[in-house]
């Protein structure tokens, strides 16, 4: 089971379901249903475990019967599927599993006062439910507990899709229905087919958070630059870079990934060099600036990829700290002088953000710090902090249309070599 596999391996949940596809030979429709069941149960994961534990005598020690039982509370409650359906399918599964066979009737019964119980349950909302603890407390000490809670109720709800256009975004956002952020991306008002949209084919956009579109457009990328782009895949921000008519190095350690790349770009009908190499061992000319969307906990994702609130742990913010300071000292002697560096990571952790652009700037004197000017992204200057930073929370660009708020977490740092 995708839940069960995600929580044993710590890998993400995305490449559980991708394996677990091909193995079972699910179609897309069906796969599409199990990733939804499974996401959503990622989120709510806190909210599931508690509704369980306070109808069960004795939880059960089988951890998959466990993830069972919480999956098809997570239906129940979260998705629009027939109680009976829901019943019936988790009891199906568990008489074709042979260490789970003897247990249909408990899950029969579990699930049928989950479902009579569903009003009670989804009245309790205590906001830090399905957050472990680990964050919580992070994030209380970072973002003080007011905006931590803010950050906590965001992870509950479904991230929106954005599109970056390669030009032309009024028109775009018309022709799409959707709503124009004042920081040029399109955000869409309903969830549809994204290959039957208009200009799909024709590679006019490609879906990107509104957050992740601003580290490129901070780099100002010009014809004719060159420019390396040294964790790259799958393309989105070479993507922006290639658009504005730069010469682009796209480096990435997965030659898998790479690949993608490689197809998303020809779908927009852009061109980039491609380089499957870990980027500390780049050896190349130096460049006129870089970008460095380096390897993170990915904890401003969480509405995204529920699945990591819950894989990782502060033992991988530790590694991937030391990770992005050595890609960092890397990025650095790869540029000429007077050259531009951008660096971000879309995590939560002041580790990954903050303090990695602090040591940056005390390990390379040679460098400054170009502050990012509200004018830059459309006048938006709430994220902008008081050191000339970025600082995106999933709880921020609130929109009138509720369900349709938020934004990825990102951290951005500029800097510029000193020589001229
Ligand atoms: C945050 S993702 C990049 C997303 C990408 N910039 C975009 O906008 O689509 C980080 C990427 O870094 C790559 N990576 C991790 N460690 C690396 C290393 N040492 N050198 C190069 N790439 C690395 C991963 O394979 C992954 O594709």
């Amino acid at each position: 089971m995708a839940v069960t596999e995600t929580m044993k391996r710590r890998v993400p949940l995305d490449d559980v379901m991708e394996e677990l596809a091909r193995a079972e030979k699910l179609s897309s429709r069906d796969e599409a249903l199990a990733r939804a069941i499974a996401i959503v149960t990622f989120r709510r994961l806190g909210t599931l475990g508690r509704a369980l534990s306070e109808r069960l005598n004795k939880p059960p020690k089988d951890e998959r019967l466990m993830h069972l039982l919480a999956t098809g509370a997570a239906q129940i409650l979260f998705l629009d599927v027939p109680d009976h359906a829901v019943v019936d399918s988790a009891v199906q599964l568990a008489q074709n599993d042979p260490k789970l066979h003897h247990a249909g009737g408990f899950i029969n019964a579990v699930l049928r006062r989950v479902a009579r119980e569903r009003e009670q349950i989804l009245a309790e909302s205590d906001p830090w439910l399905d957050t472990p603890t680990w964050l919580e407390e992070r994030w209380i000490a970072q973002y003080g507990e007011p905006l931590a809670q803010t950050i906590a109720e965001a992870h509950r709800s479904m991230a929106s899709v954005d599109l970056t256009v390669k030009a032309d975004p009024e028109s775009w956002a018309e022709r799409l229905g959707g709503v124009l952020l004042p920081t040029g991306s399109i955000r869409l008002r309903e969830r549809t087919a994204i290959r039957e949209l208009p200009g799909f084919e024709e590679g006019e956009w490609w879906v990107q958070d509104a957050a992740a579109a601003l580290p490129a457009r901070l780099l100002s990328p010009k014809p004719g630059e060159r420019i390396a782009d040294l964790c790259a895949a799958p393309g989105g921000k070479t993507a922006q870079i290639a658009a504005a008519g730069a010469e682009v190095l796209a480096v990435d350690r997965s030659a898998k990934r790479l690949q993608r790349l490689e197809e998303n770009l020809a779908r927009l009908n852009l061109k980039a060099e491609t380089r499957a190499i870990d980027a500390e061992k780049l050896e190349a000319e130096p460049f006129d600036a870089i970008l460095l969307d380096a390897p993170c906990s990915a904890t401003g994702t969480i509405r995204r990829h529920p699945d990591v609130a819950w894989t990782k742990t502060e033992e991988d913010i530790r590694k991937l700290a030391g990770l992005q300071g050595r890609l960092l000292d890397k990025a650095a002697s790869l540029l000429k002088p007077g050259g531009r560096l951008v660096y971000c990571t879309c995590s939560l952790e002041a580790e990954e953000g903050e303090r990695q652009a602090e040591s940056f700037l005390t390990r390379h004197p040679e460098f400054t710090r170009m502050p990012v000017t509200p004018d830059e992204i459309g006048g938006w200057g709430d994220c902008i902090t008081p050191e000339g930073d970025l600082r995106t929370l999933p709880s921020q660009m609130a929109l009138a249309e509720h369900d349709r708020s938020g934004l990825d977490g990102f951290f951005v740092a500029r800097f510029v070599h000193k020589g001229s």
